[in-house]
């Protein structure tokens, strides 16, 4: 696959002697969202802002689609790159589809085909644009605001999209809400997205692959969240996936036919416990601790093709973690 960006031994030294960045090197693959997760101070904002050159390199290279970036113009660099920050920066004194409108309008696009790409935008992003485009910043919810910054962020459909900690300052239940949302974004657009996050919750949930570096900007496993989870390639990246390694594999593994124990007939006892075929295993792990006797059935297209027991939950587990790349 072709690689977007690649990041080719950086280093990142600040002028106090910090070296903030030693010697790192990976690829960010055409379309794919790669999330970059690691204990605080180790090098995630410093890597994600030397790609758009809000920090210069110290040695080393950037290849943007083949392009050195410290050979590019910066100010055509950020228009191709969109950026995505925790408090997002809008302008206060400008309304919603101003903001969204900034990079049309420098780059001199017509009326029309501003305002339609921003009603697009909107609309994108989950937010009607007749009730909120003409409303100003501190008339939005946290998450509204964060919602804005991605669609000013995509405006000029940028291939490559830097998001640092996009969704930190959003209570947890907006979110999560976000995160689903900015999912189905993704898979519509195909940008390429580089999501910095200390949360490994979030990089699990949303990433194709995961970068876990520890300090120094030293990479310490690259790979797809299930491998990350179930095989941590080394203690530092045993720790930061923790104790809830198991329970977020729960998240984002499904219940498939191969797993249950077959059953044929009904369980027609009033209450019994029933899933559909495709639920998330942390569902089914929650129904079987309630249901009685530990098994609940499970329907697809309405009829019953099995029940789930603790032991499905385990054969599930590891039908997936065996079937993760490395
Ligand atoms: N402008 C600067 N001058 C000197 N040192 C800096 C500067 N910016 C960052 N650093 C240092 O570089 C190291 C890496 O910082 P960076 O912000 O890239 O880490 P991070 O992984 O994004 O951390 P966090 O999760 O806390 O945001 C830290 O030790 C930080 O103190």
């Amino acid at each position: 696959m072709a690689a977007a960006i690649v990041y080719d031994h950086v280093r990142k030294e600040y002028q106090d002697g910090t070296v903030a960045v030693d010697d790192l090197s990976f690829e960010v693959r055409e379309h794919e969202l790669l999330a970059l997760v690691g204990p605080s101070g180790c090098g995630k904002s410093t890597t994600l802002r030397m790609t758009n050159r809000l920090v210069e390199l110290s040695a080393g290279r950037i290849l943007l689609h083949g392009e050195d970036v410290t050979q590019a113009d910066t100010v055509a660099l950020r228009r191709r790159i969109g950026y995505v920050i925790q408090h997002v920066g809008l302008f206060p004194h400008r309304t919603v589809a101003q903001n969204v409108a900034t990079v049309p309008r420098l780059l001199g696009w017509d009326r029309a085909r501003t305002r339609s790409r921003v009603g697009d935008l909107l609309e994108l992003v989950g937010l009607d644009p007749d009730r909120y485009g003409r409303r100003y910043p501190h008339e939005l919810s946290g998450g509204e605001r964060q919602r804005v910054g991605v669609a000013r962020a995509l405006a000029v459909d940028p291939p490559v999209l830097l998001m640092d900690e996009p969704f930190g300052a959003v209570d947890p239940v907006g979110r999560r809400r976000l995160q689903v949302e900015f999912r189905r974004i993704h898979r519509e657009l195909g940008t390429t997205v580089v999501l910095v996050t200390h949360d490994v919750d979030e990089a699990v949930r949303l990433a194709d692959r995961v970068a876990v570096l520890s300090r120094g900007g030293r990479l310490e496993q690259l790979a797809p969240p299930v491998s990350v989870l179930s095989s941590p390639a080394s203690p530092a990246v045993a720790d930061l996936v923790g104790s809830g390694a198991a329970v977020r594999l729960l998240s984002l593994a499904r219940l498939e036919r191969a797993d249950l124990s077959p059953r044929d007939q009904e369980d027609g006892r009033p209450g019994a416990v029933t899933l559909e075929l495709g639920a998330a295993l942390d569902d089914v792990f929650a129904a079987i601790a309630q249901a009685p006797g530990g098994t609940v059935q499970v329907r697809a297209d309405g009829a019953v093709v099995g029940v789930a027991d603790a032991d499905t939950v385990v054969a599930a587990l590891h039908r997936v973690t065996a079937a993760a790349p490395s």
